[in-house]
């Protein structure tokens, strides 16, 4: 379950121009979008619901927790193993391989090590082959697959991913997409995407529009 009540936002540095946010409520398991213009704050509302912004007013539910009332360490904490976040340029550690950056993952996210769900996304994300490969010696397109490994690997309760079918061909979004949802039902945890692409848009029920 995620939920969000009557969030606004200002960056420090811009001359008192206030996001306000609508409404989110998405039930157990309940997948969206949000859509809108560039510039509109799509980035913004992720990053509020991610606790990597602090809202001027309002608050995010995720679950039953209200994260803007837990401490900072308490945040971090909550994030590393509830939320899972995909963004469109994936953060690796390039000297590891493929399967040394999952675990790294696993073990920030401080959750019981789970070697089974590892070598299960790692055949589903079709990352079999390259799992002993440093990621600088992959494939954009297996790079993109292994973001969604890190942000799906330690099962979150929320997916948050920005535009993560940008730079893909029409096979390869699809496939992402299709790997999205999957996972979240896996998880069973709610998808937020991000995304300006139009192919995206029928894959799901529910939009967000800013
Ligand atoms: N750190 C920041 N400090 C000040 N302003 C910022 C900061 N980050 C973003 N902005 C501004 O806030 C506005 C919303 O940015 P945001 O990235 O949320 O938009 P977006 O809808 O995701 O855009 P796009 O679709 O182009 O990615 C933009 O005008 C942007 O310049």
């Amino acid at each position: 379950m995620v939920r969000t009540t009557s969030l606004s936002f200002a960056y420090q540095n811009s001359k008192n121009h206030t996001f306000y946010f609508p409404r989110i409520d998405l039930t157990s398991k309940e997948n969206a979008l949000i859509i809108g213009p560039s510039g509109i704050g799509k980035t913004t509302l992720l990053h509020l619901m991610a606790g990597l912004l602090i809202p001027k007013k309002g608050n995010v539910y995720i679950g039953n927790t209200l994260i803007h009332q837990l401490t900072r360490s308490q945040l971090n904490d909550f994030r590393g193993k509830h939320i899972g976040l995909i963004f469109q340029r994936a953060y690796f550690i390039k000297s590891l391989t493929v399967q040394e950056n999952l675990s790294m993952r696993e073990k920030l996210s401080r959750k019981t090590i789970d070697l089974h769900r590892r070598k299960q996304l790692i055949e589903q994300l079709e990352l079999t082959e390259i799992k002993n490969k440093k990621v600088h010696e992959i494939s954009e397109g297996q790079r993109q697959r292994l973001s969604i490994a890190l942000g799906v690997v330690h099962k979150p309760k929320v997916i948050l991913a920005d535009e993560p079918t940008s730079n893909l061909d029409d096979a390869n979004c699809e496939r992402v997409i299709s790997l999205l949802k999957k996972e979240a039902q896996i998880c069973k945890s709610n998808l937020v995407i991000i995304t300006h692409d139009q192919r995206v848009k029928s894959h799901f029920k529910k939009h967000i529009t800013l």
